[in-house]
């Protein structure tokens, strides 16, 4: 819903409009009520963000886009608990966002703890979410095997590529099993083929695990290709200028036939449209 919207783009062929119902406390859902951001006092005082009205249901794969500067990663900290909005409310599955409790979050750089293992990175992950010394073993396995790294389990971060690190973050994120998982610009330091292939996989991962994200980026191509939901914002203060659902993800292509699809690139062609009218 973006009642806080001044234009609405219309929803080419290839989309549908986004849901209208409210999030009600289900595990993975996020309301965002009349939230706006203040940064700085007096001449330095900047409204970086909002109003905005939110609600996104568990499951989504929510892709936040717009122009550098326009609030996104505002949106994103306030969702994951690390800094309370100006004015407004937000909820994370029902209640106040936690940092660390409520949600996973990846960032652009990795930061690992560079003198450990991959897999004694992902072991402290699951320590700190409480899961049994006994079980541990078990599923860093799994967590290795799910995001292609278990050959390297052993191997010190410094060891292993930017594109593994950000697929140790991932898993480390996915540790938790929080309901909810927030990447902002995960994939914007990597070369383009290394970014295809951690797109291609997050989206098998989260398709698999049914977890709500929330992913913020400036590439309309990554947010026809990774969202179910795709909001734009409009340049400071970010306001959502385009709200829609895609049913592309759930489709059931592969990644390749997603990426060479009609739907996919007239969404694209939509999102960067909205993107460049939002900057403007
Ligand atoms: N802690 C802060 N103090 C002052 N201003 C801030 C702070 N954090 C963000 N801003 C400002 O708020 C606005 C929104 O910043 P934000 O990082 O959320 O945008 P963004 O869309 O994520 O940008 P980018 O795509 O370039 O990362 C920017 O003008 C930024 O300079």
């Amino acid at each position: 819903m973006s009642s806080s919207s001044k234009t609405t783009v219309a929803p080419s062929t290839a989309t549908t409009p986004a849901h209208t119902s409210s999030a009600d406390g289900r595990p993975g859902s996020i309301s965002l009520r009349g939230v706006s951001q203040i940064y700085g006092k007096g001449a330095d005082r900047v409204t970086a963000v909002g109003p905005v009205d939110l609600e996104v249901e568990p499951g989504e794969f929510l892709v936040l886009v717009g122009a550098s500067g326009c609030g996104k990663s505002t949106l994103l900290r306030l969702i994951a608990g690390f800094e309370q909005p100006a004015e407004g409310g937000v909820e994370v599955s029902g209640g106040a966002a936690v940092p660390g409790h409520t949600s996973g979050v990846v960032f652009q750089q990795p930061r690992l703890f560079p003198w450990r293992t991959v897999g004694g990175n992902i072991d402290l992950a699951l320590k700190y979410a409480g899961v049994a010394k006994s079980e541990r073993l078990a599923r860093r396995k799994e967590l290795l095997e799910r995001v292609g790294l278990i050959d390297v389990d052993k191997r010190r971060i410094w060891e292993i590529s930017g594109g593994q690190q950000q697929r140790v973050a991932i898993a480390r994120a996915l540790a938790a099993r929080t309901s909810l998982l927030l990447l902002d610009e995960p994939f914007a330091a990597l070369d383009a083929l290394t970014r295809e292939r951690l797109q291609d996989d997050l989206r098998t991962v989260s398709v698999e695990s049914g977890r709500t994200n929330v992913f913020v980026t400036h590439s309309a191509e990554e947010a026809a290709f990774l969202g179910t939901r795709i909001v734009v914002l409009t340049k400071r203060p970010g306001r959502i200028v385009l709200d829609i659902a895609s049913p592309i993800l759930r489709t059931g292509l592969s990644a390749g036939e997603l990426r060479d699809s009609p739907e996919y690139t007239v969404l694209r062609t939509q999102v960067h449209e909205a993107i460049k009218g939002a900057a403007e």
